[in-house]
C-alpha cells in the first residue's frame, strides 16, 4: 500500500510535515528519499516545528547525527558517509528509545533498519510541484497514513 500527494508550494509542503508531526509517537521511525533541492530538509524543519521544537533544524550532511528536544525528541539523521565507514551508532537505542527518528539516505543502510518504519519519497516536478509517496510498513504506519490521508 502507498499514499501519494501531490503538492503545489512550500506551503503544503510545511503543512503536511505538521500534520504528520502532530501523529507521531515516541519511536517512530521515518525515511526520507529525495534528490537535491527536493525539500528533504524543508520537510524536517516542519516536522520539527510540529513536535515542539524551537531550534533552528539544519541538514545533518557532516554530523550524521543531530538530536533535538522537544514535545518528542527528534533525531535527525545523515547515514550517507555511514555506508563506508565503521562507525557504530548504536542503532538499537537511538531506535527504540523515546525519540521520533528521521533518517536520510536510508536506503545505504537498509540491513540495520528496523522492519517497521515509515518510508517517505519526494519527487521533484518542477519548482514548487512536488510528488511524495508515503509507503508504511507495518500496521502503526498503515494506521498513521490512513489517518493522515483520510
Ligand atoms: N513544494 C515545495 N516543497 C519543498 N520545497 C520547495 C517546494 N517548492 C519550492 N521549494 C524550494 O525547494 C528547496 C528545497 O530545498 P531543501 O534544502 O529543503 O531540499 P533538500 O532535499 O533538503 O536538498 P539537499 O539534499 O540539497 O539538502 C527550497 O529552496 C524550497 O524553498
Amino acid at each position: 500500500m502507498k499514499y501519494e500527494r501531490m503538492i503545489n508550494s512550500e506551503q503544503e509542503t510545511k503543512a503536511l510535515a505538521e500534520q504528520l508531526a502532530v501523529r507521531l509517537h515516541a519511536g517512530d521511525i521515518l525515511t526520507l528519499e529525495g534528490d537535491l533541492g527536493a525539500g528533504k530538509t524543508t520537510f524536517t524543519k516542519s516536522v520539527a516545528k510540529g513536535l515542539g521544537i524551537t531550534r533552528n533544524v539544519n541538514s545533518p550532511t557532516f554530523t550524521i547525527l543531530k538530536q533535538y528536544e522537544g514535545r518528542l525528541p527528534l533525531n535527525h539523521l545523515d547515514v550517507y558517509r555511514l555506508a563506508d565507514s565503521d562507525e557504530d551508532l548504536g542503532w538499537d537505542e537511538l531506535f527504540y528509545g523515546d525519540a521520533v527518528s528521521i533518517i536520510e539516505w536510508a536506503h545505504l543502510i537498509e540491513e540495520d533498519l528496523p522492519a517497521e518504519r515509515l518510508a517517505i519519497q519526494i519527487l521533484r516536478l518542477d519548482e514548487n510541484a512536488r510528488k511524495f509517496t508515503f509507503m508504511p510498513f507495518g500496521k502503526r504506519y498503515e494506521q498513521l497514513c490512513e489517518e493522515l490521508f483520510e
